[in-house]
């Protein structure tokens, strides 16, 4: 990637921080890391089963009312909707239908197109709040927006918690076993400030959940599909590999942990096409010495992680995309969270690292073998697989995938 590329996207996504911080106060950051925990924990992840479904069913239908029509399906808006509704139904609770899901759609859509216009905007606040006042001014009105469109459903989440403790045993009560990520945030009291959080604060929270799941998810989803279409033998190896599972039935959550290859590929294709190449500028706290570097202590520090992933004395043939090298022959699951060894790291390691990592690899897997098990993909007519890549919001591809879907026969 070239050099000012990688300069543009760092110093962006620390403006647009910067731009949200300021905006809804200082609890911020002492908060995302343990909520997005607590809401990714593993009980809490089981209970969205049924939008989980949901969501694939609705990208299935709408794939396959496309591939009948014999056109090739340009494929990256179904997934990027899909992940969306996903993320909405986990933020608000599993009961909302697709009009309400469209106008969360049209208000997060409106920040993040205009996302490298407001990025300057923090350069130095004082100066932009009087050369670009129109800019502040219409940033605050999106942002009243979003304010407007999501405060209702934060107050509808509070109601029918206030109404589940009132009434326990009511029959509703029973049947919203759901925990959505707002009812944590509601929960949720701050320990130095002894106080809830305000409602401008969890609007300002589940924004930040929607767009860092969202994008990173379905980057990473085309990429793995455009290789299994470049690839037709990987394809049709892990295809066996799912019937040899699931045969004629739905595929279930507990399967993919039956499925070795599958996690194979999701690996692979966040090892070669990691959606996020650098991660966010960090710090250390005091002076650290690592291998023969010495960094100094506040010094910003950013990681080239795709590097790290291609590195060819770590890995063999490293920009080739081969599942099979993640497959090891002790069943040993391979450790991305750094504990162990650091040999890729899409997600960051450590400390800091992306607390939405085992809920993307969930709907990674889930996704994948679903619309595996569901099309045969194939290249659309003399089109080789362009994977070039460009840098938007996450690492995109240049081209991006389109495809020829049949539905496999039972
Ligand atoms: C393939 C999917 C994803 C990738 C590759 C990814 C990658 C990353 C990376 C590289 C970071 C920065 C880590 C660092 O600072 O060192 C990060 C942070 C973060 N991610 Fe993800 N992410 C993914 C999906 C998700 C999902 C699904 C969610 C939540 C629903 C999420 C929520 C977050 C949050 C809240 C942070 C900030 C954490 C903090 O400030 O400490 N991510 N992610």
């Amino acid at each position: 990637m070239m050099q000012e590329d990688t300069t543009s996207f760092v110093l962006v996504e620390t403006f647009m921080l910067a731009i949200v911080y300021s905006h809804y106060g200082p609890t911020w950051r002492l908060l995302r890391r343990n909520l997005t925990a607590e809401i990714l924990n593993p009980s809490a992840v089981k209970s969205y089963s049924r939008a989980r479904d949901w969501v694939v069913q609705l990208l299935q239908n709408r794939l396959e009312s496309q591939a009948k029509s014999g056109h090739p399906v340009f494929v990256m808006e179904y997934f990027r909707y899909a992940m969306f509704c996903l993320l909405v139904l986990m933020c608000f609770g599993d009961k909302l239908d697709e009009n309400q899901i469209k106008k969360i759609e049209e208000v997060e859509q409106q920040l993040l197109v205009n996302f490298q216009k407001f990025s300057i905007l923090n350069f130095c606040p004082t100066l932009t709040k009087i050369v670009m006042r129109k800019r502040w001014e219409e940033l605050f009105r999106i942002l009243k927006c979003q304010e407007d469109v999501l405060i209702p459903f934060i107050r509808e989440r509070k109601k029918a918690k206030e109404k589940r403790s009132r009434e326990p045993n009511m029959e509703d009560s029973k049947d919203e076993s759901v925990v959505s990520y707002v009812d944590t945030l509601l929960d949720l009291q701050l320990p130095d400030e002894n106080r809830k959080l305000s409602e401008l604060e969890i609007v300002s929270l589940c924004t930040e959940f929607l767009s860092a799941g969202t994008d990173t998810t379905t980057t990473t989803l085309q990429w793995i599909m455009a290789n299994l279409v470049k690839y037709p033998q990987i394809q049709e190896k892990l295809f066996m590999e799912i019937k040899g599972v699931v045969g004629e039935e739905k595929i279930q959550e507990d399967d993919l942990q039956r499925i070795p290859y599958l996690k194979a590929v999701v690996l692979e294709g966040l090892r070669r096409h990691p959606p996020t190449h650098f991660m966010p500028p960090h710090a250390v706290t005091e002076d650290v010495v690592v291998g023969e570097y010495v960094i100094p202590k506040e010094a910003t520090v950013i990681i080239n992680a795709a590097e790290i992933g291609w590195d060819p004395t770590v890995w063999e043939d490293p920009m080739s995309f081969n599942p099979s090298r993640f497959l090891s022959k002790e069943g040993e699951t391979f450790d991305m969270t750094g504990r162990r060894e650091i040999k890729m790291m899409p997600f960051g390691a450590g400390r800091r690292m992306c607390p939405g990592y085992a809920l993307s690899m969930l709907h990674l897997e889930y996704f994948v073998a679903n619309l595996v098990s569901k099309f045969e993909w194939k290249a659309v007519d003399g089109d080789n697989v362009d994977l070039s890549a460009k840098l938007e919001f996450t690492m995109v591809m240049k081209n991006p995938l389109q495809a020829q879907l049949s539905l496999r026969s039972k």
